[in-house]
């Protein structure tokens, strides 16, 4: 694994230390899925360490294995042989402790903003008063206020979007998973809710787990870029992202963002290469 880019895991801005306990950590795990067209191993003996406070960023040819890694540490899916700790506790199910945010958004359409963003709050019992506090924190956190009373058909995808996020954060949880999430977004949009997430993430450090195919997004968002190989996925290269903080889309201008865009944009075409060579027979 080739991280010679990356100087080292500790940096002053994230304060993230190398050596303590992983919050997350997938070990040797294999995904075997079986249709009625044969087996597809979607991950061969993948390990991987995600430190607290970490933002990851999982980038790789499609098809790799990206979503189903996720997957399984959101507790939906269990992997065939290995397995993923959360606190060194296995993961065995759904956890209130990681909180999923899909490029479709999953909202309920039949509840306004402000209900959205209160739903988990009010599955957890939480007194009415207490929520709706909780809520507008949030909402007005991704810039929504004057939207409570509105029905998600009447937001566009880039405010469903920031609305799926409050009602992520209002819950809490220790993990954020996103599996492209601003993917289905216009270009300006995506910008705009990148650099919102940022913000979040310093004020919040959360640890994220986050998936895309944009290297110019990894590259924004991250504290780690994770590399897939071609399925069946495993790790082709980790690096550590040192640009500073507090991070805008003006770093893309900085030196230092160009050697490493180089770096993993040479990594990711490789496994691209190899992924079209796998579907092909070749
Ligand atoms: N439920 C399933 N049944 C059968 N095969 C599956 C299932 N889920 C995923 N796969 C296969 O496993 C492999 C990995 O899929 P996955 O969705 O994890 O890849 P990905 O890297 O997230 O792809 P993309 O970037 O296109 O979203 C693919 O070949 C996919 O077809």
């Amino acid at each position: 694994m080739d991280t010679s880019v990356a100087p080292s895991a500790k940096t002053p801005e994230n304060g993230i230390t190398a050596n303590a306990a992983p919050k997350i950590s997938v070990k040797g795990v294999t995904k075997v899925f079986s249709s009625k067209r044969g087996e597809v191993t979607a991950l061969k003996d993948l390990s991987l360490d995600i430190r607290d406070g970490e933002f990851l960023v999982i980038v790789g040819a499609s098809g790799c294995g990206k979503s189903t890694l996720l997957n399984l540490v959101a507790g939906f899916d269990s992997a065939t042989h290995g397995e993923v700790l959360l606190d060194g506790r296995p993961v065995t199910g759904i956890t209130p402790e990681c909180g999923m945010i899909f490029q479709q958004y999953a909202l309920f359409p039949w509840k306004t903003v402000q209900e959205n963003v209160e739903f988990g709050l009010k599955m957890k019992r939480m007194p009415k008063s207490e929520r709706e506090e909780r809520a507008a924190k949030f909402i007005e956190l991704v810039g929504l206020n004057g939207f409570e009373r509105t029905y998600p058909h009447h937001l566009s995808g880039g405010m469903k979007q920031r609305v799926s996020i409050a009602r992520s954060l209002a819950n809490d949880p220790q993990v954020m998973l996103l599996d492209e999430p601003f993917a289905a977004l216009d270009a300006m949009t995506r910008q705009v809710l990148q650099e919102q997430l940022v913000r979040i993430y310093e004020k919040h450090r959360k640890t994220i787990i986050f998936i895309t195919h944009s290297i110019d997004e990894a590259l924004l968002l991250s504290s780690r870029i994770v590399v897939m190989t071609a399925r069946p996925g495993r790790i082709a290269q980790e690096i550590t992202n040192d640009l500073p903080h507090p991070r805008n889309a003006d770093v893309q201008l900085s030196e230092r963002y160009l050697e490493l865009k180089r770096h993993i944009w040479s990594s990711v075409q490789a496994e691209v290469l190899k992924s079209m060579e796998v579907e092909t027979g070749q």
